[in-house]
Parts: C-alpha cells; sequence; structure tokens
C-alpha cells in the first residue's frame, strides 16, 4: 500500500521564541505539497506558541513521561502536551535511551496513545553492533521490545535512526538502510497483522536536501525523521520536496 510519506523535524534543545518565524515558513512551504505529511516536533517550550502560530499544522513533542502525572521533577505527562497543544511525541530517541531501557519507551508509546497522541518509536543501533554486523538483530530487538501492545487507534510510527548517523554527516547506504526498512516491515506486519500496514517507516540520522531523494527512493522507507536540518525551512523545505517528489513517481499522491 502507497501511502503519503511522512517528514517529521525534531528540533531537539533547538530555538526559542525568535524561531516561531521558522515554523511559520515550515508550515506555510509544506503546504504546498502534495503527498507528504510534516510535523514538528518542537521542544516542550514552544508547543503551546507555535500551535497558536500555525493552527491546525501538526506540532508535537520529543518525549512523553508513561505516567500522567506525579511527582516526577521536569517531567511531562501526555495529557498535559496535548493540553499544550501536541498531537504527536517521539518516544525512545536515542538520545534518550541512554537514560532508558525499552520497557520504559514502550510504556512511554502507551501513555501517549491513550492521551490521543501519534508515536513515533525510534530504533537504532551503535556503532559498535554496525561494525559487528549486528545492524538488524539490534533495530528488531529494540522495536520488539519498544513498540506498543497495540497500533492502537492514533497514528503509530517507527523510525530507524543509526546511532552513529545522527549528527555526524555519515548515513548507511541506500542497500543498508533497505535491508533494515525491510526486516522493520516484516516485523511489523508479523506483529500486528493487517493492521501493520498503516505503522510507517521512517529513516532518521544525517537526512539533508541533497540525500533525501535517495533515502526516499528506498523500499519500505515511509519517510524521515529530520534533526539539524529541520531548524530552518531553507533546509527542511527540500526535504519536504523531496518526499513529494518521490509519492509523485510512485504515482499514487493520496
Ligand atoms: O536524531 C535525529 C532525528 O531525530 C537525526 O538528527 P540529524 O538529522 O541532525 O542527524
Amino acid at each position: 500500500m502507497i501511502q503519503n510519506k511522512y517528514v517529521v523535524g525534531n528540533w531537539k534543545m533547538n530555538g526559542v521564541g525568535a524561531h516561531l518565524e521558522e515554523v511559520r515558513a515550515i508550515a506555510g512551504g509544506a503546504a504546498r505539497y502534495r503527498g507528504v505529511d510534516v510535523a514538528l516536533c518542537l521542544p516542550a517550550t514552544l508547543i503551546h506558541r507555535a500551535a497558536d502560530v500555525v493552527p491546525g499544522f501538526p506540532v508535537g513533542a520529543q518525549d512523553v513521561h508513561f505516567e500522567p502525572h506525579g511527582a516526577h521533577t521536569g517531567c511531562l505527562g501526555a495529557a498535559m502536551l496535548v493540553d499544550a497543544g501536541a498531537v504527536l511525541t517521539i518516544v525512545g530517541h536515542s538520545e534518550r535511551r541512554e537514560r532508558e531501557r525499552s520497557a520504559e519507551v514502550r510504556a512511554k508509546a502507551e501513555a501517549a496513545q491513550a492521551a490521543g497522541l501519534d508515536v513515533i518509536v525510534c530504533v537504532g543501533e551503535s556503532l559498535e553492533a554496525h561494525e559487528a554486523g549486528a545492524t538488524i538483530e539490534t533495530v528488531c530487538r529494540l522495536a520488539n521490545k519498544s513498540l506498543p501492545e497495540q497500533v492502537g487507534p492514533t497514528r503509530l510510527t517507527l523510525s530507524y535512526e543509526p546511532v552513529w548517523a545522527i549528527g555526524s554527516g555519515s548515513t548507511p547506504s541506500p542497500k543498508e538502510i533497505g535491508w533494515v526498512a525491510g526486516a522493520l516491515r516484516d516485523l511489523v506486519d508479523k506483529r500486528f497483522g493487517g493492521q501493520g500496514a498503516g505503522v510507517r517507516i521512517l529513516y532518521g540520522g544525517s537526512v539533508n536536501g541533497s540525500n533525501a531523494a535517495e533515502i526516499f527512493a528506498v523500499p519500505n522507507v515511509d519517510g524521515a525523521l529530520v534533526g539539524g536540518a529541520s531548524l530552518r525551512a531553507i533546509d527542511f523545505l527540500p526535504i519536504v520536496a523531496a518526499a513529494a517528489e518521490a509519492v509523485e513517481r510512485q504515482g499514487a499522491i493520496a
């Protein structure tokens, strides 16, 4: 089944109020492309303001606590994110996995689903695992342990982000990305049966305007999770354009 590509920006710990102009430019620019769903996962401090500035454009969080509320200093529950205007959240990003295990990632995904958030679950292998030829084994193990019990009523997405490719300028070859995306597609289909077809698989790690077209042409890659190149419209919109072109080439604009 061919569906819209999904291009999500992850601003990480970047952005203050002045950068809402970029959010506005990205939302306005993205609206020009058909066949692509675009979203931005912003610092929590900007979610509410962005939701006001670009009503209807999907803004999300980069993490969520697995409990709805309580004595968790510095954390945010899913209902709080919804209240701020978020419609999605990332869970299990490798920059957070240093402090959390897959069982916690799964609990976060389920808490987010229960609150009505779309969820992007991240998995990826370390450089050591990559060099040892253990990429597929590692990402499938992480995906199996981190994915929620059910696809759920909201949109579930799985993002393959090799730890060594994040912010490094290096990416796996299209062939390697294809092997992993194919393995994750099989895993999702097996785990969720017919509902698995609705789960999109993204690639993340040093995606930019120059390599996006090649990455979007890889079988089973349904989009990208973009870090550094999502901070400015001038860098991010060419990635959105490449996704729209890939969908057009596949002849199935939704
Ligand atoms: O971690 C990432 C997105 O979540 C990728 O970051 P970069 O695109 O900056 O490599």
